[in-house]
C-alpha cells in the first residue's frame, strides 16, 4: 500500500508494534489479539485496530491478527531488510550510553561512526564504533544520512548546519536547543525535561481511573 497514506501518528507506533510482534514470533506464536497487543505496548486497543486497518490487517473476532502477516508488512514498511547507518555527534554521558546501546534489539539501525571535539576521545573506538574528530565530519561521513545530536546545546545549531549542508536527511536532537534546518531536513527533538513535565501534567489532570 501507499505508505504516504499512513498517518504520521500511526507510523510512529509501527516500530513499537514491530518489536513486540517480533518477540511473539520468536516465541512461536501465530496470532495476537488487539487487547494483548494493547497490554504490551500500552496503546489502547481501539487505536491499534484503527492503525492496523490502514494497512489492511483486519483482525477476526475470536482469532485476532496473524503475526506473520503483520511482521511481513512491518518489515517492508520499516525497511527492516535495509540497514540504516547513523552517525552520532557528541560522545559525552548521553552519547556514550547510546554507543553502548547501539540499537542492539533492532537490526535495521546501527551507529557506524561518532564524532567529538575532545582530542582525548577521538582516534579511539567504543564498542567497535570509531570516534573521529568533529573537524573531519565532512571527510568521514560518507553516505550516512541520519544523525544523533548529543552535544552541549550551544553547539547544536552549528553542528546541525554542518550536517544539513552535507546532506543529512534526518537528525534526532537530544539537546534542549530548538535547531532550525533547511527544507528537506527532518528534525525530531527529544527533550527529556519536556517529556517528564508532560507526564507529571497528565498524572495530575488526567488520572487513570483503574
Ligand atoms: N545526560 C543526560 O541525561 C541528558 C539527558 C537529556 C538530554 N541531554 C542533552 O544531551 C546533550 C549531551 O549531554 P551530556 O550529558 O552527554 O553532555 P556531556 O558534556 O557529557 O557531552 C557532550 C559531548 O559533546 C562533545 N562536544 C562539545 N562540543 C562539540 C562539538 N562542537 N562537536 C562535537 N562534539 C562536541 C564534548 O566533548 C562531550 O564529549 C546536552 O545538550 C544535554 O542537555 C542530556
Amino acid at each position: 500500500m501507499d505508505q504516504n497514506k499512513i498517518p504520521q501518528a500511526t507510523a510512529k507506533r509501527l516500530p513499537l508494534y514491530y518489536r513486540f510482534l517480533n518477540s511473539l514470533h520468536q516465541q512461536g506464536k501465530n496470532r495476537v489479539s488487539s487487547n494483548e497487543l494493547s497490554d504490551a505496548v500500552k496503546v489502547d486497543s481501539a487505536t491499534i485496530r484503527r492503525d492496523f486497518s490502514y494497512f489492511g490487517a483486519l483482525g477476526k473476532k475470536g482469532y485476532g491478527y496473524n503475526v506473520e502477516y503483520l511482521l511481513g508488512f512491518f518489515r517492508k514498511t520499516l525497511d527492516q531488510d535495509e540497514l540504516t547507518e547513523v552517525a552520532l555527534v557528541g560522545v559525552g554521558n548521553l552519547g556514550t550510553a547510546f554507543l553502548h546501546y547501539n540499537f542492539l534489539k533492532n537490526n535495521n539501525t546501527k551507529i557506524v561512526m561518532a564524532f567529538d571535539a575532545d582530542p582525548d576521545k577521538t582516534g579511539t573506538d567504543m564498542d567497535g564504533v570509531p570516534i573521529y574528530h568533529i573537524d573531519d565530519l565532512e571527510e568521514k561521513i560518507g553516505d550516512v544520512r541520519v544523525g544523533i545530536l548529543t552535544v552541549p546545546s550551544d553547539e547544536a545549531q552549528r553542528i546541525t548546519n554542518r550536517l544539513s549542508n552535507y546532506g543529512m536527511e534526518g537528525i534526532l536532537n537530544f539537546t534542549p536547543a530548538r535547531v532550525t534546518v533547511p527544507p528537506g531536513v527532518r528534525v525530531h527533538h527529544i527533550d527529556l525535561s519536556i517529556e517528564i513535565q508532560a507526564l507529571v501534567y497528565f498524572l495530575k489532570h488526567y488520572p487513570l481511573n483503574v
